[in-house]
């Protein structure tokens, strides 16, 4: 339900018109109302029409404009009038609904593609309540993902109108015949320029070319870059082009800001692990000071790393906010559960990586923080529309250490974002802390319930504030790992760290699987050679490449791929219905004597570092020997560097692992 509040000018139309004049079927109409959809946004107003016509369509208009809507009436649409004068019609009730007698059972017409399983969800979830009056009896959609029993879908593709879901899960289902084509006439591609990207390109064109040459395709998205355009012209033939943006889909609704994280005089002399290290608490520390001082309802917050998304999540409960955090290596039922807490305003803060970058709607959420920013516009894009849905307020802070801020500038000076500065002492910061002013980014809360839940939920943060972290958390053993490092050539090691920031104009990382690397043996993979060549054994230190320096983050085509991944390798397990997390692929060799027992798929990989053919093989930051697998893990888990290590679990011929510390876990 959305309420009438201001609206920008992305969503505002200037002629007079409803959904009426855009919708014939008037269960339909009253399911738009019912949702809370009065007037049309531009987008619909433009592409509704083009669409009902069954012409192929490229959309583009900004985050949170009301894209789902265009394709899902569209979607219903073309159910409906197929079902007309079909021999199984449904006899209507003079308001369009079908009688119980004439249930319709369906074959797919109409199917919807989603880079993230979370998208296709909510999806659904729209499908679902603009047919849930009236047209529940003839129209069916059914969400079909990876991470879940396949042998589910099979059984829902026996009743279902339209199908919406992940390129791999889809593409497999056609594979084995269960999606049956013969009546689908539409294809959606939703966040387009995201599926023509190479994870997603050979699925999506198996597809299309799966359902058959007679089809309608619509391609949506706020962001296109050309290439991408050009890839979609193969696949969208003669589309009618609807862009609504020229240049960057800046919202006007959401101001934009950059924070400035610095260490200290002490802080600036550590290793080099430790800074990385020092400037994670650094942002830390900014982000608490940003959230006890700007009133938000729901936050967003980015990061790039799987190991600090817990870390936050653990630092930020400790303080009363409560949070959880979502990425790839969580399993699906968990990250539905997240997404559902989220919703349900159980949670403050999801902390995320670029896999909820785009197309997630959380209408609460007021501010979004990129602690790491993104390796491209558009996906920085797609992050700050996390806000302001709706042509709403709302605020984005990306807090940065002094590299990023070379982002920054490219952001502002090549794609034109207005992101102003935000420091302590400015007014502006002034203003938005101001509790009696008239603040740009809140808005009310919509339902009696949210305001209830946001009371209790600030009063039990209140009643934490003032927080006090013990002294490991403070301190940590640091000083341990700082005198094993040689100072003289500190210097040299910083120059080869880079953190996500580049000078390059934001350059797109390539394509580089879990799947192609988990077969390539150590020796054939370029990292480990790089890091041996740079081991330094007289200085006793590794000089840090800027591969080795950046292992350990997330990246987002990475975790595009693993979602893929997961979908076609487990195809084969889940034969008898149940769902296999996979972890026995993952971590076949890991003994239950070692304490920990096979950990699920959603144990992050970064607790452990391993050396040899162990990390090679499977995705771990790599060392060139224990000492060295052991000082990186105790400086990232502050634990003493000293003998006797933790643990170690000893695989042949030169694989070695540490336990995860209890502090990280
Ligand atoms: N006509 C409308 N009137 C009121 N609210 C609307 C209307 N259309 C969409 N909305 C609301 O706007 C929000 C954003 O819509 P939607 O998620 O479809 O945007 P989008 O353009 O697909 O965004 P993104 O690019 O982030 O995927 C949703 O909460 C939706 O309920």
């Amino acid at each position: 339900m959305t309420l009438d509040r201001f609206h920008s000018s992305d969503v505002r139309i200037s002629e007079d018109l409803d959904f009426s004049s855009l919708v014939s079927n008037p269960a339909l109409l009253k399911g738009l109302v019912n949702s809370g959809y009065q007037r049309p946004s531009p987008i619909q107003l433009k592409t509704i029409p083009l669409g009902r016509l069954g012409l192929d369509l490229i959309a583009q208009a900004k985050s949170g404009t009301g894209k789902t809507i265009v394709f899902s009436v569209i979607a219903i649409e073309a159910v409906l009038s197929s079902q007309q004068g079909s021999s199984n019609q449904t006899t209507s009730s003079p308001n369009g609904a079908a009688q119980d007698k004439d249930r319709v059972i369906e074959s797919p017409r109409a199917v919807i593609v989603a880079p993230t399983r979370e998208i296709a969800v909510q999806i659904q979830e729209v499908i679902l309540n603009l047919v849930r009056s009236e047209l529940a009896d003839r129209v069916t959609c059914h969400v079909m993902i990876g991470g879940m029993p396949i042998a589910q879908d099979r059984e829902n593709l026996k009743n279902c109108s339209i199908v919406v879901g992940t390129p791999g899960r889809i593409k497999s289902l056609l594979d084995t015949d269960h999606l049956k084509t013969d009546n689908i006439r539409l294809l959606v591609l939703d966040e387009a320029d995201k599926l023509m990207e190479s994870v997603f390109k050979g699925d999506i064109f198996a597809i299309a070319k799966g359902l058959g040459p007679v089809k309608q395709v619509m391609a949506f998205s706020a962001t296109y870059d050309d290439a991408l355009l050009a890839e979609l012209d193969h696949l969208v033939k003669n589309p009618v082009y609807v862009m609504l943006t020229d240049g960057t889909p800046e919202l006007e609704g959401v101001m934009q800001y950059f924070k400035v994280a610095q260490l200290d005089e002490k802080q600036k002399k550590g290793s080099v692990f430790l800074k990385q290290d020092y400037m994670a608490e650094a942002k830390f520390s900014e982000l608490e000071g940003l959230f006890t001082h700007v009133p938000f309802y729901q936050a967003m917050v980015f990061l790039n790393h799987r190991g600090r998304a817990s870390n936050l999540v653990t630092f930020l409960n400790k303080r009363g906010w409560p949070s959880m955090h979502i990425t790839s290596g969580i399993s699906q039922t968990e990250r539905l559960e997240i997404m559902s807490k989220t919703r349900k305003f159980e949670l403050r803060v999801l902390v995320c990586s670029d896999l909820i970058a785009r197309g997630i709607d959380v209408d609460r959420v007021n501010l979004v923080v990129n602690l790491d920013l993104p390796k491209d516009p558009e996906t920085y894009l797609h992050r700050i529309g996390r806000t302001g849905r709706y042509g709403t307020t709302g605020l984005a802070v990306s807090i940065v250490d002094k590299a990023e801020l070379k982002t920054i500038e490219i952001l502002q000076k090549e794609y034109h974002l207005t992101i102003q500065e935000l420091s302590k002492e400015d007014k502006v910061f002034s203003e938005l802390t101001d509790r009696s002013k008239n603040r740009h980014h809140e808005r009310p809360l919509q339902a009696a319930e949210d305001k209830d839940q946001f009371e209790k939920l600030e009063a039990e943060r209140l009643e934490r504030e003032g927080y006090v972290p013990s002294e490991d958390e403070a301190e940590g053993d640091s000083e341990v790992i700082t005198e094993m490092v040689d100072e003289s050539q500190e210097a040299e090691a910083d120059s080869f760290v880079k953190f996500s920031a580049s000078a390059e104009p934001l350059p797109r990382k390539q394509n580089t699987s879990r799947k192609s690397r988990k077969r390539q043996h150590p020796s054939q993979s370029s990292i480990p050679m790089a890091i041996s060549s740079d081991f330094d054994k007289s200085a006793k230190r590794l000089r840090l490449t800027e591969e080795f320096a950046t292992m350990g983050q997330l990246d987002e085509q990475e975790e595009y791929a693993e979602e893929q991944y997961d979908e076609q390798e487990r195809e084969g397990l889940e034969e008898d219905g149940a769902y296999h997390t996979g972890a026995e692929e993952y971590y076949p060799f890991i003994p239950q004597e070692a304490g920990y027992g096979t950990p699920p798929m959603s144990t992050p990989f970064y607790p452990f570092h391993g050396t040899g053919e162990y990390a090679g093989r499977y995705d771990l930051p790599w060392y060139p020997s224990d000492q060295y697998a052991h000082y990186y893990h105790s400086a990232y888990y502050r634990q003493p560097a000293t003998p006797p290590f933790p643990t170690r679990v000893f695989f042949p011929p030169d694989l070695v692992l540490f336990p995860a510390s209890p502090y990280s876990l």
